[in-house]
């Protein structure tokens, strides 16, 4: 039943031909075709690469409680309805799931019958002129929460865009203690086609020959002590660059790609995981799992 074969990986402009003992064709948890480990043995999760009932088990075993954090302010509190519905379709199904829903409008919440063992928060904030100052202030937000709540209320936090839609399996075959997931538009990309923040003098500066990949800014989690870690940074970092009039390219994306660089998140989801149709459908990406919904960017961010 054993057989051995030669495959290629990928990375970034490497390719390394190995020898591999092929595995019981039953138990197919090796995909041949992307890249399944960094360099830093942290799993990269592909359809394909894990077996979900066992994961299941594994994680019932421990009662195991997951928040999702997502903010509505302003205009956004339009997407909140297909997300929170997608998300009851998809995301963490059967296991414990606490929504902690941000908003400067709890008015215009509605309200949704959710599955069993599952809650939804809805949590008021203030909001900010600039939408670029409503993304970034999230992870001020994700940090304070993190200590008044999150730590008593959750084991693990998953933190998301809300201009999305789930439309495959969410599982907790994310859930590690630190996980990022990689852009939908640079797992094909060289180091040199990153998009990160390239000017020294800023604190999400990553140097041209460093970055591992491009992680989205759009979802990432991991343990409540953890998160607590990034979005800290995260918030710091952007009050610095602040203090001396920058902001990073890509504002909480490039300071989160930053903490990344030096903290390696221990598990990356594919961009199965964050896909946008923009990109396509390569045949690497064999479900799209959550989806960008179109936005008019110049009405949903006008104030
Ligand atoms: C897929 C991806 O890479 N997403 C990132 C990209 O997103 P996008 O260009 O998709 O940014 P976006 O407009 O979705 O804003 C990020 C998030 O902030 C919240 N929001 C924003 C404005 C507002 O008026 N109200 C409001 O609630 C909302 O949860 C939204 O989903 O770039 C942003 C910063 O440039 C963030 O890093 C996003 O995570
Ligand atoms: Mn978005």
């Amino acid at each position: 039943a054993y057989s051995k074969k030669k495959w290629t990986l990928q990375y970034g402009a490497i390719s390394i031909r190995v020898t591999f003992m092929s595995l019981n064709p039953k138990f197919p948890c090796l995909r041949t075709d992307v890249m399944m480990v960094t360099p830093w043995l942290a799993p990269i999760v592909w359809d394909g690469s894990f077996n979900i009932d066992i994961l299941n088990a594994q994680f019932h075993q421990r009662g195991v409680r997951i928040g999702l954090t997502v903010f509505a302010i302003k205009k956004y509190t339009v997407f909140l309805k297909i997300f929170i519905e997608t998300a009851e379709k998809y995301f963490m199904v059967g296991h414990k799931v606490c929504y902690y829903v941000f908003t400067d409008r709890p008015q215009d919440i509605p309200s949704f019958s959710l599955g069993e063992g599952r809650t939804l928060n809805v949590i008021e904030v203030t909001s900010y002129k600039r939408w670029q100052d409503v993304t970034m202030r999230r992870m001020q937000i994700i940090s304070e929460n993190c200590l008044k709540r999150f730590i008593y209320e959750v084991d693990y936090l998953v933190c998301s865009d809300v201009d999305m839609m789930f439309a495959g399996h969410h599982g907790v075959e994310m859930l590690s203690d630190v996980f990022a997931a990689i852009h939908p538009g640079f797992f094909q990309a060289s180091r040199k086609q990153f998009t990160h923040e390239r000017r020294p003098e800023s604190q999400g500066y990553i140097p041209e020959d460093e970055g591992d990949y491009y992680y989205t800014g759009c979802y990432f989690g991991g343990k409540v002590e953890e998160v607590y870690k990034v979005a800290n940074f995260c918030h710091h970092a952007m009050m610095a660059d602040k203090a001396k009039n920058m902001e990073a390219l890509w504002h909480d994306e490039s300071y989160l790609n930053r903490y990344f660089l030096y903290y390696k998140p221990t598990k990356l989801l594919s961009p199965e995981y964050v896909w946008n149709n923009y990109y396509g459908s390569p045949v690497y990406v064999k479900i799209k799992r959550f989806l960008h919904v179109d936005k008019d960017f110049e009405k949903i961010r006008s104030n």
